[in-house]
Formats: structure tokens, C-alpha cells, sequence
């Protein structure tokens, strides 16, 4: 059976790119939606079987959007991530491909983008005006649709290239190291492609600390340390119930069936406080862009 997946698109976006990635092998619709809260309700209403979302990148940190949805919104849990290398392009519509930079008075990217290319754009083109867009490829869409706009955009290589607009210049992302964090959720569990490796298992965890209770946060993280168990990413976000009310989201390198995870969630439970697991799933890293021009 065809599976459906949905990702932050129109086709070209980065997400777009990351989903290819992980569902190679598969028989699937890539179906794209136009922003993160319409991409989590079509696996939530059961629209879409999988779906593919941006959750960290290298310059911004967490996206707070798809961290929300999933833990006030939908009720999916991830089955999969993927950290992959992003590497920005200067687009331009053909019709202005030999004008000077000083020339275009707009530059239309994600403010991710955008906030990744800041020092370039400082440099190369500090006149124009910044219209952030709900995806790069959005932006890239928008180039191609209105010829006499002496505009920009920032995105996908593969963007530019689907929408016969020029590649002024690649990688000019501010920072080499410049990867984000995207994930995959959904009801049912994935065999990912064969030639990936998983370099890692993780568990995520939602944690709500009981209240008035000094140091719990600590034991928290003790229960984790004295098993050493490898916490790889930790945050707070509004439980929305009033000021000063936060949950902890807490990514543990280690898969929740193993007997050293029970035992930690059991301790953490045992201090008062309530943990749902959003999901213990496979993480990829993608170091070169080149594995995955296939
Ligand atoms: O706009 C895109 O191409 C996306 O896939 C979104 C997004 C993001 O949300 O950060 C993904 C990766 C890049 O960091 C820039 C934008």
C-alpha cells in the first residue's frame, strides 16, 4: 500500500529534501502542505499516514511551532530524525540574472533562512527589504510568479532548479556547520532506508514537575546521570496554564524499552512527576550533501 507522507513544502524546501531522504526506498506520496501547524494535522486527522517536520536548527535552536503542536495539538508520536546539512542559495529570477546585487531592493526567504545568511546578506545586499516567507520555497515561488519584482530568494538548490530560476551563488549560509534537526512522526512504525545508519536511538520525553517541590528538577536529571545515560538536548516550554508553569522536553540517547531507560522513568514518576514519552525512534545524521544526490 502507497504510503502518504506530508512535509512543510511546496516542493524544493529543505523539509522537502530531508523527507526524500529519509523515505527513499519506500512506496510513498510525498504530500506537501504550507506551514507546520497543517502538516501535524493531516497525520493527527489521519489525512496523511507519516509526516516531516523542522525541530532544531544550527542558528535559531528549537522551532517553538512544531515543538507546540506536538505537545498541545496532536497526539502522534516520532518515529524518526534526521540531521541534515543546509546548504543555502542565492536565487534570481533569469530576467535579472546579470544585474548587480545592489540592484535588488527584496530578499524573500524563512526568517531560518534569512537569519542563516544574515552576515552575507548584510554584505551583499544590505538595501533590500527581508519579506520572510512560510518556507524558502515559498520565497522561490514567488520569484518565478512575478518576473518584474526586482527581488531575491533564499533556498534549496533544487528549488531554484525546478523553477528555472538562476543559482547566483551556493552555500552562502554564514556558518559551515549549519545543519537542522527535522523529524518524522506517525501511528506506525517505519523500516527507514537500508543505507542509513542509525547512529543513535533517542527517546523524547515531556516531564511536568510537580509543584513546590525543591530540587526536582535536578533529581530529575539525576536519575538520568547516575545511569549515564546521555542527555542529548533539553528545554523548557510554557504548559500554558499560567505564568511560570513550564514542562521539560528531555531527548535521552538511549531506546525506552532499554531496562536502564524503565528504570529511569519509573524513579521520575516516582518523584510526583508525569512524563509522556512523544516517541523513542532512530536518529540519522547526514554529514555531506553529496550523499544525497542520488
Ligand atoms: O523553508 C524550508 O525550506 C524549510 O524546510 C524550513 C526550514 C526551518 O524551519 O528552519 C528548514 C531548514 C532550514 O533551517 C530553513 C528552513
Amino acid at each position: 500500500m502507497v504510503e502518504t507522507i506530508a512535509y512543510l513544502g511546496p516542493q524544493g524546501t529543505f523539509t522537502h529534501e530531508a523527507t526524500q531522504l529519509l523515505f527513499s526506498n519506500k512506496n510513498s506520496e510525498l504530500v506537501p502542505y504550507p506551514t507546520i501547524p497543517d502538516v501535524l494535522t493531516a497525520v493527527d486527522q489521519g489525512v496523511s499516514d507519516l509526516a516531516v517536520v523542522p525541530v532544531e536548527t544550527a542558528v535559531g535552536g528549537s522551532v517553538n511551532l512544531t515543538i507546540d503542536w506536538l505537545i498541545h495539538h496532536v497526539d502522534v508520536p516520532i518515529i524518526g530524525e534526521v540531521i541534515y546539512p543546509i546548504s543555502q542559495c542565492l536565487l534570481v529570477h533569469p530576467q535579472h540574472a546579470n544585474r548587480p546585487l545592489q540592484d535588488f531592493v527584496r530578499i524573500y526567504s524563512h526568517p531560518q533562512a534569512i537569519a542563516q545568511c544574515q552576515e552575507k546578506i548584510d554584505e551583499i545586499c544590505p538595501q533590500a527589504e527581508i519579506i520572510y516567507t512560510e518556507s524558502t520555497a515559498q520565497g522561490a515561488t514567488i520569484l518565478q510568479s512575478n518576473p518584474e519584482d526586482l527581488a531575491l530568494a533564499i533556498g534549496t538548490k533544487r528549488a531554484g532548479e525546478t523553477r528555472n530560476l538562476v543559482i547566483k551563488e551556493e552555500d552562502i549560509q554564514d556558518h559551515q556547520n549549519n545543519f537542522t534537526r527535522f523529524i518524522a512522526i506517525g501511528h506506525k512504525w517505519v523500516d527507514f532506508q537500508e543505507e542509513q545508519k542509525s547512529v543513535k536511538h533517542k527517546t523524547s520525553l515531556q516531564v511536568t514537575l510537580p509543584s513546590d517541590y525543591p530540587g526536582a528538577l535536578f533529581q530529575v536529571l539525576a536519575t538520568f546521570s547516575w545511569r549515564k545515560i546521555n542527555l542529548s538536548h533539553i528545554e523548557s516550554r510554557p504548559t500554558k496554564t499560567g505564568l511560570g508553569n513550564y514542562f521539560f522536553i528531555i531527548d535521552a540517547e538511549l531506546s525506552h524499552e532499554h531496562v536502564l531507560m524503565r528504570g529511569a522513568l519509573a524513579e521520575i514518576k516516582a518523584l510526583g512527576c508525569n512524563v509522556r514519552v512523544l516517541g523513542s525512534y532512530p536518529s540519522f545524521q547526514v554529514n555531506e550533501l553529496q550523499s544525497l544526490k542520488k
